[in-house]
C-alpha cells in the first residue's frame, strides 16, 4: 500500500470518509470503481472489521468486488439485493445539474446498473473534476465487439450532428490489444472536448444497434462530495452546497494508505 501523501489522494480519502458517515449498518450498498471509490471501499471495510458494520454490498466491477471481498466486506450481486439504498462512486466530469462522464475506468455499463437501482447515488470527487459544460473528458461509449468499426463509423457520423466541438473517435486500448470489458464489450473513447447538449448526444448514441450505453450519466447522480487535501469537504446537491471542516481528531485520525487499486 502506499501512503496517501499527494494532494490528490488525500482529495479522495477525505471525499470518501465523508461520504462513509451516509452508511447505516441494515444498507444495502452499491460499491463503485475507480481510485476515488476504492477509498470508499477500503474505509467501509475498516469499519466492517471493526464496528461490525452490518452492510449487503453490490460491486460495480470485478475490481471493486476482489477488493471488497479481500476486506471481509458482505458482497451480493445485485439480483440478490435486487434493490440498493444508496451507491457511492466516482466520475471524471460533473457538470452544475449534477450530470456526469463516467467509464475513465472502464465499469461504466454496470456502474450505471447499479446506480439506477439505487434510492440514491452519491459521487466522490474532488474539484479537479468539476466542470461548467461536459466534454473535456473523452467521453466513454460501450459497444458490442460484433461489428464495432461498423459502429464506430455510425458514430463518427452521429457526432456530425450533433453540438459538439470534436469529431475524434478512438478504441480504447490495454497494452495495444482491444480494452475489453467486464461484460465482454469493446470501449470507444469519443474526443469531443464540449458536449452542448448532453440529453440529445445520449438518446442519438443510444439509438445506434451497436451501442450498448453512454458515460453519460444524466439525471442520476443525487449528491457529489468534493473533498480536498486540506480535509474541507465539500457537499453539492441540487439545492446547493454545504461546507464541512474537519475537527484536529478527524484530520489526525484515519488509514493513511492508500487502497491497492
Ligand atoms: O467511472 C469510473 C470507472 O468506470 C470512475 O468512477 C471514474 O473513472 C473516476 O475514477 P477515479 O476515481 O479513479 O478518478
Amino acid at each position: 500500500m502506499q501512503p496517501a501523501t499527494s494532494p490528490a489522494e488525500r482529495a479522495k480519502f477525505y471525499a470518501a470518509r465523508h461520504a462513509l458517515k451516509e452508511v447505516k449498518s441494515g444498507m444495502r450498498v452499491g460499491l463503485g470503481t475507480g481510485s476515488t471509490a476504492a477509498w470508499f471501499v477500503k474505509l467501509l471495510g475498516e469499519r466492517v472489521a471493526k464496528e461490525g458494520l452490518e452492510v449487503r454490498c453490490a460491486a460495480t466491477s470485478t475490481r471493486t468486488a476482489d477488493m471488497a471481498r479481500e476486506l471481509g466486506i458482505p458482497l451480493f450481486s445485485l439480483d440478490e439485493l435486487g434493490w440498493l439504498d444508496v451507491t457511492f462512486d466516482g466520475a471524471d466530469e460533473v457538470d452544475p445539474k449534477l450530470n456526469l462522464i463516467k467509464g475513465g475506468g472502464g465499469a461504466l455499463l454496470q456502474e450505471k446498473i447499479v446506480a439506477t437501482a439505487s434510492d440514491r447515488m452519491v459521487v466522490l470527487t474532488d474539484s479537479s473534476k468539476e466542470v461548467d459544460t461536459l466534454g473535456a473528458f473523452p467521453l466513454p461509449v460501450e459497444i458490442v465487439r460484433f461489428g464495432w468499426e461498423t459502429t464506430q463509423s455510425l458514430v463518427t457520423e452521429a457526432l456530425d450532428g450533433a453540438d459538439v466541438m470534436g469529431h475524434g473517435v478512438s478504441l480504447r486500448k490495454d497494452r495495444d490489444q482491444p480494452y475489453v470489458t467486464d461484460e465482454g464489450h469493446y470501449i470507444l473513447d469519443l474526443h469531443l472536448r464540449r458536449i452542448g447538449k448532453p440529453r440529445a448526444l445520449s438518446n442519438t448514441l443510444l439509438n445506434i444497434a451497436g451501442v450498448v450505453e453512454t458515460g453519460l450519466f444524466l439525471d442520476i447522480a443525487d449528491s457529489v462530495v468534493i473533498g480536498s487535501p486540506s480535509g474541507e469537504v465539500r457537499v453539492r446537491d441540487l439545492e446547493g452546497e454545504a461546507h464541512f471542516t474537519p475537527s484536529d481528531e478527524e484530520l489526525e485520525s484515519g488509514s493513511i494508505f492508500s487502497p491497492d487499486y
